[in-house]
C-alpha cells in the first residue's frame, strides 16, 4: 500500500490520559448567537437571564370567588364588580361588606387583600336587583391578609437570576424566558461535526429505490448512521461525508471536504488498526498531530485521536479515528467524542456522567484491557406516591436506598450490535482474572438519557 503499519509504534495510554487530552485540545467554546427561544432547548445559555418584571407583576388571584378584605365578619356582601383575568376594571374598590367577582389570575381590586372561593359563597338577587353574596359559615372572618393570592414578586421577583450563564437550556426554561418577554437570548453555537465510514466492504444501506445491494463480499455500514444520530443532539449540524472505502485518494478528498467545510469535528470509523490497509493514522500524521493511537480499553483499543490544521490559520480540526467494529466505534465515541461535543457547545461538566450500581449478573473480566461493559439500568417498580418504607409504622428503620440495577446485554463480542440493545450504562470493569459477581456496586457512566441524574 506504500504505508508501513505505524500503528504498533504508539505507547497504549490510559482512557483518563486520553480524555483529558481530548478535552484538553478543546480551548474554548465556540462563538455565542442570540437565539429564538423556541429553538433554544439543549443550547448552553451564554448570559444570565435577569427577571425584567415581576411575576405577578401585581397582586393575582389563585382562585374563583370574590375578592374581600381579610377579617371582614358581614355576612351578606355587595357585590360591587367583576374582574376576570383579562378583563379588568381599574376603577374598582373594595371597602368593609363589599366584594368583587373574580377569577384566577384576576388583579385584585384596591381595597381588598383576600379572596373566598366560590365553593364557600351563595350568591342571589337582592330586591333592588343588586348582587349580593353570602359567606358560608366564618370562612371571611377567619380569613388571613393575603388568602388565595399571589403576590407581586412571589414567583419571580425583579432582579432575580433565574436562568444562570452555563445553563443547559430545558423545555421548561422556555416557559420561564417566554413568561417574562424574552424572545431571544445568547447562547453558545454548537460544533459542525463530519462522518465518514471507511473500507472497501462497506456499502451505505441506501434510502427507498434507491437502496443498494451489498455483494457477496460486502457489508451495510451501520457506523455512520449511528454515530450520526449519536451526535446530532450536540452539534449544529452533522455533516455525512459517505464512504470513501480504504482508498487512499479518496480519503484525502473527504479530508479536505471537512477542512474545506471549516468542521470543527471530523469523525471516522474503521481502519484505524494495523492491516495495510488501515489509512487513517499514516494520513492522520502526514496532516497534523497524532496524540494517541491507542487507548487501554475494551473495546476500543485502536482509538486514534489527532489535531489537523484547519481553513482559517489558528483553527485546529479536532479529528477522531474510531475503530470500525460498530460496538467499538459506540462505546469510543460516547467516552471520548461525546465529552468533546459537549465541551465545544459549552458545557460545564461535559464528561458522562458516573454512579455506582449494582450488577444483576456476574460479569468476566478481562485480563489485558479495562472493559465497557454495557448494561441496561433499571429502578425496582414503585407504586404511584409511594414513599418512606413499609415497616417505618413497626418502628424498623427505612434500610438500603433505591439502587440502580444493571442486567448485563449479554455476549459483548465488540462486532455484535446486540449488546447495545437498551443499553444505557457501561459498567466500568477493571482489569483482571475472574468475574466481578451479581450484587456488587460498582462504577457506571451514563449513556443516552442519563444526563439528568
Ligand atoms: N493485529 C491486530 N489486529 C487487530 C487489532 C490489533 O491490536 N492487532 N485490534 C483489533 C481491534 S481491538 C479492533 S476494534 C479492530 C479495529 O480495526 P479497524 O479500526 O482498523 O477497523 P476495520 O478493520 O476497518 O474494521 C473492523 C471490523 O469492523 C467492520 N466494520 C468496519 N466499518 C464498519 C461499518 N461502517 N459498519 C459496520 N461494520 C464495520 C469491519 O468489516 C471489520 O469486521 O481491529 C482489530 N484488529
Ligand atoms: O477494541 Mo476492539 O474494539 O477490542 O474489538
Amino acid at each position: 500500500m506504500g504505508y508501513d503499519t505505524p500503528a504498533a509504534l504508539y505507547k497504549m495510554v490510559p482512557v483518563e490520559e486520553a480524555l483529558e487530552k481530548v478535552l484538553s485540545e478543546v480551548r474554548s467554546t465556540k462563538a455565542s448567537f442570540q437565539c429564538g427561544i423556541s429553538q433554544c432547548v439543549g443550547h448552553v445559555l451564554d448570559q444570565d437571564v435577569v427577571a425584567p418584571a415581576a411575576i405577578p407583576d401585581k397582586a393575582l388571584s389563585i382562585m374563583d370567588g370574590f375578592a374581600v378584605q381579610a377579617g371582614d365578619d358581614t355576612k351578606e356582601f355587595a357585590v360591587v364588580g367583576e374582574n376576570r383575568a383579562g378583563n379588568v376594571d381599574d376603577d374598582l374598590v373594595v371597602s368593609k361588606g363589599g366584594c368583587c367577582y373574580i377569577t384566577t389570575g384576576s388583579p385584585l381590586p384596591r381595597g381588598s387583600d383576600a379572596v373566598v372561593m366560590i365553593e364557600d359563597t351563595k350568591t342571589s338577587t337582592a330586591a333592588d336587583g343588586k348582587r349580593v353574596m353570602e359567606v358560608l359559615g366564618d370562612a371571611v372572618k377567619n380569613m388571613a391578609v393575603g388568602h388565595n393570592v399571589r403576590q407581586i414578586g412571589s414567583d419571580m421577583a425583579l432582579g432575580e437570576v433565574v436562568l444562570g450563564k452555563g445553563k443547559l437550556l430545558e423545555s421548561a426554561d422556555i416557559g420561564i424566558l417566554a413568561s417574562l418577554g424574552f424572545q431571544s437570548v445568547a447562547v453558545v453555537s454548537k460544533p459542525l461535526a463530519a462522518f465518514m465510514s471507511t473500507g472497501d466492504e462497506v456499502v451505505d444501506v441506501g434510502t427507498g429505490r434507491e437502496a443498494s445491494r451489498k455483494g457477496r463480499h460486502q457489508i451495510y455500514d451501520a457506523n455512520r448512521p449511528v454515530l450520526l444520530s449519536c451526535a446530532q443532539p450536540y452539534c449544529s449540524e452533522v455533516m455525512d461525508l459517505g464512504i470513501t472505502g480504504d482508498d487512499q485518494a479518496r480519503l484525502e478528498l473527504s479530508f479536505q471536504k471537512a477542512v474545506d467545510n471549516n468542521v470543527d469535528v471530523l469523525v471516522t470509523s474503521g481502519g484505524v488498526s494495523m492491516g495495510d490497509s488501515d489509512l487513517i493514522k499514516p494520513i492522520l500524521e502526514q496532516k497534523g498531530k497524532v496524540h494517541f493511537g491507542k487507548v487501554m480499553m475494551k473495546p476500543g483499543k485502536p482509538l486514534t485521536f489527532a489535531t489537523v490544521e484547519g481553513r482559517e490559520k489558528g483553527r485546529k480540526l479536532l479529528v477522531f479515528g474510531l475503530p470500525g467494529n460498530p460496538v467499538s466505534s459506540f462505546v469510543t465515541f460516547n467516552l471520548v467524542v461525546v465529552p468533546a461535543l459537549r465541551k465545544l457547545a459549552g458545557w460545564t461538566n461535559p464528561r458522562l456522567r458516573r454512579m455506582g450500581v449494582r450488577t444483576a449478573d456476574k460479569i468476566a473480566m478481562d485480563p489485558k484491557r479495562p472493559e465497557y461493559h454495557r448494561v441496561t439500568l433499571s429502578l425496582p417498580p414503585l407504586d404511584p406516591f409511594s414513599y418512606g418504607c413499609k415497616d417505618e409504622d413497626n418502628g424498623n428503620k427505612c434500610s438500603e436506598p433505591l439502587v440502580l440495577v444493571a442486567h448485563s446485554t449479554g455476549f459483548q463480542r465488540s462486532s455484535r450490535l446486540l449488546s447495545l440493545r437498551s443499553a444505557n450504562g457501561l459498567v466500568e470493569v477493571p482489569q483482571g482474572s475472574g468475574h466481578i459477581p451479581a450484587g456488587a456496586t460498582v462504577s457506571c457512566l451514563l449513556i443516552k438519557g442519563g444526563d439528568f441524574f
